[in-house]
């Protein structure tokens, strides 16, 4: 398998899931804003919409489906991976000194457990009653959860000139960052098949980047969300080991409103053939400015690239990048119901094949926009899982495509 993408639709062989587990069970109504969902989902119902979106997938492409959970538990049997990826989690409370005790206490499947759905100080002691724990409150937790898991595109992104690792906004899901660059450097199926274009570590405070900003728009050209989530620092960053590495030539910077349901570049358009996209109306016409990132020069062997800022909308460089472009709104344009369907994900489709997509029941006039225009759509439930903000895009990673 080599692990780079050349488009956003072409069939889909292999994709990366994490079914939503205990963590989150962790949310409440006081916690929930600070971990990004909208509301305090139903774990068991959730989990049922998952499993028949992941059967969805498998069946109707007959794509592997990788589980994040399964790969985790395999890398951390090399237990140096899993003292660091234990301590590095511990130190938010300052509890590094744990982990050895820790290590020695659980087996390698229930630390795969701590580092995705946390710990609290009372869970520990009823395992570890000699823990000494002082002042600290039961009810906190020693290690916080990652409930965003499940949105698994954010972590990083696969692109025509390999991996971007992404270094996370928001506090609250750095860990899931750490967990899918450990297990795609270290796991067999993928350490031997990486090409890492941008990674953020070692890098004292590095600029944020996430997965769900990264777009492929052709082989050579890709465009990256200045958002919320992802700076311009490291959108320079990875253009520029992008440009140097060779596939890339082009990479868009796109600059979006920072509003919560503009949050990554995907809840705004999404590409579902070599020629259509799916947007938000208007969005791609007013609310985008773009810069576009080129080589300049090489010397001492090393590339330089320049920054140009465009004159133009975003939608007039999709039109020169994407021949005989053709453009479907959300909701058919509809500014009521495009309205409410962008809060539910509507422009956040995915793309299973060519004109074949995976959209929520929910997006009623989105999909039925979709079918008018001859577009397969294969809807999966959706009261649970949107309570998270994100949309079939955002649960998946896909990791390789029939090249198109
Ligand atoms: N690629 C995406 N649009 N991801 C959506 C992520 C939603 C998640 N609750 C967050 O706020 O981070």
């Amino acid at each position: 398998m080599n692990l780079r993408l050349n488009s956003e639709y072409g069939t889909l062989r292999a994709v990366l899931m994490h079914r939503p587990g205990k963590e989150i069970d962790r949310l409440t109504p006081y916690n929930k804003d600070f971990l990004l969902f909208e509301d305090v989902p139903y774990l068991e119902a959730l989990q049922k919409e998952h499993d028949f979106f992941s059967n969805l997938i498998k069946e109707s492409t007959g794509a592997h489906v990788y589980q994040l959970r399964e790969l985790l538990i395999r890398v951390l049997y090399d237990r140096e991976l899993l003292f660091n990826l234990m301590s590095q989690a511990l130190a938010k409370a300052r509890l590094t000194h744990w982990a050895e005790t820790i290590l020695d206490r659980y087996s390698t499947a229930e630390c795969a457990g701590l580092l995705t759905a946390g710990i609290k100080i009372h869970e520990l002691k009823r395992k570890i009653p000699k823990l000494e724990t002082g002042e600290l409150m039961d009810s906190a937790f020693a290690i916080s959860p990652c409930p965003n898991l499940y949105f698994q595109r954010d972590p990083m992104a696969l692109t025509p000139g390999g991996i971007i690792f992404s270094s996370m906004k928001m506090e609250g899901r750095q860990r899931e960052a750490d967990l899918l660059r450990t297990i795609f450097e270290n796991h067999p199926d993928f350490k031997d098949h990486i090409t890492t274009a941008y990674s953020p570590v070692g890098l004292h405070q590095p600029p944020s980047i996430e997965g769900g900003d990264v777009i492929v728009i052709s082989h050579e050209a890709i465009a990256i969300g200045n958002s919320e989530r992802t700076d311009a620092k490291a959108i320079y960053a990875a253009a520029k080991v992008l440009i140097a590495e060779g596939t890339v030539k082009r990479v868009y910077e796109v600059h979006l409103p920072e509003k919560r349901n503009y949050m990554h570049l995907d809840t705004v358009f999404t590409i579902l053939d070599e020629n259509l996209v799916l947007t938000y109306p208007d969005a791609l016409n007013s609310v985008l400015q773009t810069s576009l990132y080129t080589f300049k020069d090489e010397k001492d062997g090393k590339v330089n690239i320049k920054r140009e800022v465009l004159q133009e909308s975003l939608l007039t460089v999709l039109e020169r990048e994407i021949p005989h472009l053709e453009i479907l709104h959300t909701a058919d344009g509809n500014p009521d119901y495009s309205l409410r369907e962008q809060w539910f994900d509507g422009a956040n489709v995915f793309a299973i094949g060519p004109r074949r997509v995976i959209s929520y029941n929910r997006n009623i006039h989105t999909n039925r926009a979709l079918r008018d225009l001859g577009v397969e759509v294969l809807e999966i439930p959706s009261s649970e899982l949107s309570r998270g903000l994100g949309g079939p895009r955002c649960m998946t990673m896909p990791l390789s495509r029939a090249r198109v």
